[in-house]
């Protein structure tokens, strides 16, 4: 197994408990191997060291942690902009709490890194993101005005991305935020456990360090953000109070972020949160609860484009199935959704209706499935008030998060292998995530995989536990109807214990 590479430039601590040890321990812990470049010892030359490391062990990640004095701080700048070509696909991350009061210096770093080509994202705290705007941290601020500061702060650094978060209990609002500009927006939300006496919270550093680790592991820059908030969360809970003892501290119990409680929500288009923000109206304040599914195990869930299809698969007796007509008019659509509705019922199926909603709701389907983007523009309030399942495509950690914010009737996990029948902008998925993924959801929605799933890889999709397996092709594709389904169910049915078990988890 091949580690990725991070490296963490930041000051060094003897007690092991901040600056890069701390580092050090985060990417371990997090599957890394990590490399630690001090920025407080003038007396060695950074760029050699730097060029010597670049050589041998070049990163994926880079953590800059805190920045070295002005000379050494003109040297690294030099050095990044010498190796541009060769830093073109590093991904940097900037703590800028740790970095006293030097906005100049900071800024014409990121502007050297921005020239690089390279990812970079800045975190910070609302406390210090209000001391650079000359705001007192002590004197009432509104949250959009935090926006509104922030938004100016990006512009200033010329950084892609910033991340501000609130750790202050109830300053800001009522729980921890974590504000993420670029060029679009969103909000995560964070339930604040209360320090221990002489436990400080973990907050931005941890947020840092947990980040480079996560990124560096080829995840999306917002799957990864809602992994580390997950991980510094965690340790903020029981674990960081639980662990073994040295001296007067606890040492965190460090690992991957596997529990639903420590993921931030995500908050949504329309959502109160959204609005204090100033963001968006708030429009589902008081969304209704969509109905549950009957089980968590939806089985077998063929999707398929046409009424001969569906009467086919109705005729072999599946119960859960799809109809996924694409790009019709709502005129063009609406005879065979109203049809396709009235068969499903007829055969007592769970049919879901993919994009048409307002088809759906007109004829009182018993779900609808829709994606990411339709998320942001359905009538969601609509849809939970007609009293009809809803399904959510995702695509990662961020996604699920998302979805699992609208506390929807299932969370669909894909696409799991490569997959002709649609073109996909994301990667495969994979086993392994589709097995994490599963492993936070289980006994709290029931979860569908696609994308790619045949006979042959069905054993091994159900053995992560997840509910039901979706599949296009497996069906429409197959030279015989039944015996393709018999196939498909005997793999499901080997998920058995693997399902039961994850609910258990
Ligand atoms: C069970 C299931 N999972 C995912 C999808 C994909 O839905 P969506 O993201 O809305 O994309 P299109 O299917 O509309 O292309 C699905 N249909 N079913
Ligand atoms: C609609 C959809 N959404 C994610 S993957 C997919 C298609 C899955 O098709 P197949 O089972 O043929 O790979
Ligand atoms: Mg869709």
């Amino acid at each position: 197994m091949t580690l990725p590479v991070v490296w963490s430039l930041g000051r060094f601590d003897s007690t092991g408990r901040h600056g890069v040890q701390a580092s050090l321990r985060t990417q371990t812990a997090l599957g890394c191997h990590g490399c630690s470049v001090l920025t407080d010892s003038a007396s060695r030359s950074l760029s050699a060291e730097l060029d010597a490391l670049l050589a041998e062990l070049p990163p994926q990640v880079i953590e800059l942690q805190t920045l070295p004095d002005a000379k050494l701080g003109s040297e690294l700048k030099r050095w990044l902009a010498d190796n541009q070509d060769a830093l073109a696909s590093v991904r940097f991350v900037v703590n800028l709490d740790g970095i006293d009061g030097k906005i100049e210096a900071i800024a014409l770093v990121c502007q050297s890194l921005a020239r690089a080509g390279a990812e970079l994202a800045v975190l910070t705290s609302v406390k210090s993101l209000l001391q650079r705007s000359e705001v007192s941290p002590e004197s009432s601020f509104e949250a959009n005005q935090v926006a509104e500061l922030a938004a100016g702060l990006r512009q200033r650094l010329g950084v892609s991305t910033l991340v501000v978060s609130n750790a202050d209990e109830g300053k800001l609002c009522a729980h921890g935020v974590d504000l993420v500009l670029k060029q679009e927006h969103y909000l995560l939300e964070n339930r604040l456990p209360k320090a221990a006496a002489g436990h400080p919270l973990a907050d931005v550093g941890e947020l840092t360090a947990g980040l480079s680790a996560i990124w560096a592991q080829g995840y999306d820059f917002d799957d990864a953000l809602v992994v580390a908030r997950a991980y510094v969360n965690g340790l903020n809970q029981g674990s960081a109070f639980e662990g073994d003892e040295y001296g007067a501290h606890r040492s965190p119990a460090a690992a991957w972020p596997a529990q639903f409680e420590q993921f931030p929500k995500v908050a949504l288009t329309g959502s109160r949160m959204e609005s204090e923000f100033g963001f968006a109206p708030s429009s589902l304040a008081n969304l209704a609860p969509f109905p549950r599914c009957d089980t968590y195990e939806l089985g077998l869930y063929p999707v398929v484009d046409s009424l001969k299809w569906l009467e086919r698969l109705l005729a072999q007796g599946v119960k859960t199935l799809q109809l996924r007509a694409k790009d019709l008019t709502q005129e063009q659509a609406e005879p065979m959704v109203a049809e396709a509705i009235a068969m499903g019922r007829r055969c007592g199926a769970r049919l879901f209706i993919n994009d048409y909603w307002q088809l759906a709701i007109k004829y009182g389907a018993y779900g609808v499935h829709l994606g990411q983007e339709d998320m942001a523009v359905a009538d969601l309030n609509a849809i939970a008030e007609a009293g009809i399942c809803l399904g959510i495509s995702t695509h990662g950690y961020f996604e699920i998060m998302r979805a699992a914010s609208l506390n929807p009737s299932y969370i669909a996990l894909g696409h799991i292998f490569p997959t002709t029948t649609k073109e996909m902008p994301s990667a495969p998925q994979g086993l392994a995530r589709l097995s994490q993924y599963h492993g936070l959801l289980a006994g709290r929605w029931p979860t569908v995989a696609i994308g790619g799933i045949n006979a042959e890889r069905a054993p091994k999709v159900a053995a992560t536990g997840v509910g039901s397996i979706a599949v296009v092709r497996a069906v429409t594709e197959a030279a015989d109807l039944r015996r393709a389904l018999e196939a498909l169910w005997l793999a499901y049915e080997s998920g058995q214990d693997a399902r039961e078990a994850s609910y258990a988890r």
